[in-house]
């Protein structure tokens, strides 16, 4: 224990140090499978010993903290963080808790929606009339930067909604990302500039939404996945995958990779073929996100702590680093 209470404050110390180099000098220090493993180890540390649990520390709270160059936004309803499994059996234990939690048979069918996790930037965009009133970064889940002007530059993005109807005020929430192609090229052109280049498309995507200048972020090739959404004044269906057909058909770009998967074991092959064709898809992920499909039942497995007890992330092994 007493070890233990050594390791875990230098922990803290050093994924702080990590966190404000990564959020707000766009700049990070260590690789993600390495940030990943400082994480675990602490939160192992703090399973193993609550009692050396500050509230300070990185697992007590979600995303990072805004950063003062922007106004803030509050989110509606909070942009919360998923869960992650590595094993097949950590998914299979996923389906399990969530049959047991509805009081269903265990080998009742639960359908999902899944589809590819990508490694962008998530972004809240709410629209008031079917135009874009404003964009904010997740922040820390509560609260993130009103990056409106910047988000405006983006082709993907509606500015006004054309579609034939669609509720008056809604909320999208998707994935900013720059595509592998468009990063080799910014980089190339940047370097022979004596610019700053960028380690990944994830920061490129970052650095690029959280320009002070809207004309530089005009300049930068990215793109938008919906996945989801938030403050809705009206749902068009219970069925996830639907509702993200509707959020399709009012003019956002969603994953093509959206599937319907009638059960757990769909997810699983769903898993591997994806992980087989990763390096084909032309953008980063880092896994799969299955979400029960059912929005009622969706209703009433609700949140676990920080994060929904509906959907998890299946995370894929960490892959080499980026080839610039
Ligand atoms: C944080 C997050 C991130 N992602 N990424 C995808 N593709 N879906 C998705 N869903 C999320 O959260 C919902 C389950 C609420």
């Amino acid at each position: 224990h007493e070890q233990a209470a050594e390791e875990v404050p230098a922990l803290i110390a050093e994924i702080s140090r990590h966190d404000r180099a990564y959020y707000v000098q766009d700049q990070p220090l260590i690789s993600d499978a390495g940030y990943d493993a400082l994480r675990q180890r602490l939160e192992a540390l703090e399973a193993r010993f609550p009692d050396l649990i500050r509230p300070d520390s990185p697992t007590q709270r979600v995303g990072a903290p805004p950063s003062e160059k922007f106004a803030k936004v509050r989110h509606r309803v909070p942009m919360l963080s998923l869960s992650n499994a590595f094993a097949d059996a950590e998914i299979h234990e996923f389906v399990d808790r969530i049959r047991r939690f509805l009081g269903l048979e265990p080998d009742a069918e639960v359908a999902f929606a899944a589809e590819p996790k990508l490694d962008g930037l998530s972004m809240s965009l709410v629209y008031d009339g079917g135009e874009l009133a404003f964009a904010a970064t997740r922040g820390d889940g509560a609260e993130g930067e009103d990056v409106t002007a910047n988000i405006r530059t983006i082709p993907g993005i509606p500015k006004k909604v054309e579609a034939k109807s669609f509720p008056d005020r809604f909320e999208v929430r998707g994935e900013v990302f720059m595509s592998h192609a468009d990063f080799e090229a910014l980089n190339a052109r940047h370097a022979e500039r004596g610019g700053k280049t960028f380690a990944n498309p994830r920061n490129a995507a970052a650095g690029s939404v959280r320009q002070l200048d809207p004309k530089v972020t005009a300049a930068r090739p990215l793109q938008f996945y919906a996945w989801g959404w938030g403050d809705v004044s009206e749902l068009p269906a219970d069925s996830h995958f639907a509702v993200m057909q509707a959020i399709a058909d009012w003019g956002f770009p969603i994953s093509p990779e959206l599937r319907f998967c009638r059960k757990a074991e769909e997810l699983l092959a769903f898993y591997r073929d994806i992980e087989t064709r990763r390096a084909t898809l032309g953008y980063d992920i880092d896994g799969m996100v299955y979400k029960v499909d059912s929005l009622a039942l969706q209703e009433r497995l609700g949140f676990v702590s920080r994060a929904p007890r509906w959907a998890i992330a299946h995370k894929f092994p960490a892959e080499k680093a980026t080839t610039i």
